[in-house]
């Protein structure tokens, strides 16, 4: 049964007219949803409403519009869909800062990642991003036909030194492939429109495990076994790490090189000697910890994918990205790009923001919902609404970005900061809501922009990219095959 609603003073957003009962399910690519959201973008405007089973659904289809409610409304607005909350908790997920609901505990996540990540502090990460970039261009240069693995490794390899000071083993290391299993499965479900056909029918959660077709129960049970594993190992590794050192040189505390977990641990005992808030503090830095690397992998990895396609498209953006280079650092090669070249590099750093606008690796971000009903420019949007922001659909906005779909760098040349790298924000730059908004705007920002730059400055350095013969693929790239989930 649909609410029952008075929206006579105040209407809902407009939207295309949903059918009894599923509502406007039919019509959803579920691999693509974000082209039927831009269609109405398109058709109603900068905010729409539709319904999938009994869930609302407010789409934002324009920048205007998120600033207003998931910026300056973000008391309202910053916290996740039930329905996918839910969704988490049966995964046995319901650890990830990302889609905890606005509460105390994704405070505490979002202190802990804050004090590591704001943009002061991450000019500390700059030796192992730009470490594992040299690694990066050696992979490519051995073995450039896997070169979607190397991307891989680049991602993964520095988020688990930054979190953990993990060195990933080159080949079958056992928490990669304990944490890719789980990942495969994370991106095809936590998605609202998932969320709102198991919130329609909960019996999906009860079918036994055998039944064909109870695929969710069985990714379920899977995802409970891993969770435990992913969330201890590692934070294991470290606490033995401090613990070996500690007693190597008694009376040093944590003499293990430094990550975000051992600060973070490190700063507990100084705070408070009560052992019940102490073991919250645990708590909240093995799960802020565990999140990190779910957060950061795919999509640096996915936005170089976007990089290199970019690139093999578009050969004159290339010529000019690699003169620009010359101009820097010589053409002789004498050395490689460092951190101090950064602010003499202004295309290269319009690439990095037209790679993240090009195809945005979170189409629809990460669904934020309301804590209550609001009326926004006349619309009612009810409590507990699922809102997108449709992060596709800006990218698009022809108004803004003239010919969006094709990769023009130049379009951000006015714009790129080139003052001391180290106050350098894509944040502060107007590509900011491929990283969400308000409240939840992504914490891994800058980490996200400073690896970028290692790769792509690193790759475009040393090799040309080039097109290989009979593949076909236009401008727009249109005939590239996306695989699509929460990132593309
Ligand atoms: C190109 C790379 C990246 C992109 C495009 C990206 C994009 C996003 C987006 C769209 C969100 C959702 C924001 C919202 O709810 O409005 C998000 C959240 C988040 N990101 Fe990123 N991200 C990237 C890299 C990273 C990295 C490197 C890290 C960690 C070091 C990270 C950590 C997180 C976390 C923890 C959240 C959850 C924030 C919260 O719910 O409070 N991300 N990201």
């Amino acid at each position: 049964l649909q609410k029952k609603r008075d929206t006579k003073k105040h209407p809902l957003p407009p939207g295309p007219p949903p059918l009894p009962f599923v509502g406007n399910v039919i019509g959803i690519d579920p691999d693509h949803p974000w082209l039927a959201y831009s269609r109405w973008g398109t058709e109603y405007g900068e905010i729409v409403y539709t319904r999938l089973f009994s869930q609302d659904i407010v789409i934002i289809n324009s920048e205007r519009v998120a600033h207003d409610l998931l910026d300056r409304r973000s008391h309202n607005y910053s916290t996740r869909p039930p329905g996918l909350v839910h969704l988490l908790g049966f995964f046995g997920h319901d650890y990830s800062s990302t889609f905890l609901p606005y509460s105390d505990k994704w405070k505490l996540h979002r202190r802990i990642f804050h004090e590591a990540f704001q943009l002061k502090a991450v000019s500390s990460f700059r030796p192992i991003q730009m470490r594992n970039a040299r690694s990066l261009i050696l992979n490519l240069l051995t073995s450039p036909e896997v070169y979607g693995t190397h991307l891989h490794t680049f991602s993964t390899s520095i988020i688990m030194s930054i979190m953990y000071d993990y060195t990933i083993a080159p080949v079958d290391d056992p928490f990669l492939a304990l944490v890719e299993r789980s990942l495969e499965i994370d991106v095809k479900v936590f998605r609202p429109e998932v969320a709102a056909v198991v919130t329609q029918f909960p019996i999906l959660e009860k079918l036994p495990p055998w039944l064909p077709g109870a695929s969710l129960v069985r990714d379920a049970i899977v995802q409970r076994t891993l969770v435990p594993m992913i969330v201890d190992m590692p934070f294991e590794h470290v606490k033995n790490n401090m613990a070996s050192s500690k007693c190597l040189l008694i009376g040093a505390a944590g003499t293990a090189a430094p990550s975000v977990v051992s600060d973070a641990l490190k700063r507990i005992p100084v705070k408070t000697q009560d052992k019940g808030e102490a073991a919250v503090l645990e708590k909240g830095i093995k799960e802020s910890s565990a999140t990190g690397y779910a957060a950061a992998s795919g999509t640096t990895t996915s936005t170089l994918y976007i990089f290199l396609l970019a690139m093999v498209l578009y050969p004159e953006v290339q010529a000019r990205a690699q003169a620009e280079i010359d101009s820097v650092i010589g053409e002789t090669l004498e050395r490689l790009p460092d951190w101090d070249d950064r602010a003499s590099m202004p295309y290269i750093n319009a690439i990095i923001l037209e790679t993240l606008r090009w195809f945005p690796v979170a189409p629809l971000g990460v669904a934020h919902a309301t804590v209550n009903d609001d009326i926004y420019e006349g619309y009612y949007i009810p409590k507990g609404a699922t809102v997108i922001p449709n992060a596709w659909f800006m990218a698009r906005n022809p108004d803004k970005y003239p010919n969006p779909t094709r990769f023009i760098p130049e379009r951000h040349m006015s714009k790129v900061t080139v003052e001391e790298p180290s106050t350098h924000s894509p944040a502060s730059d107007d590509i900011s809501f491929v990283f969400g908004f308000g409240r939840r705007i992504c914490v891994g920002r800058h980490v996200a922009d400073a690896s970028l730059f290692a790769a792509v400055v690193n790759i475009l350095t040393v090799f040309r990219l080039e097109r290989a013969p009979g593949w076909n693929v236009g401008p727009d790239a249109e005939g590239v095959k996306w695989t699509a989930g929460l990132t593309t």
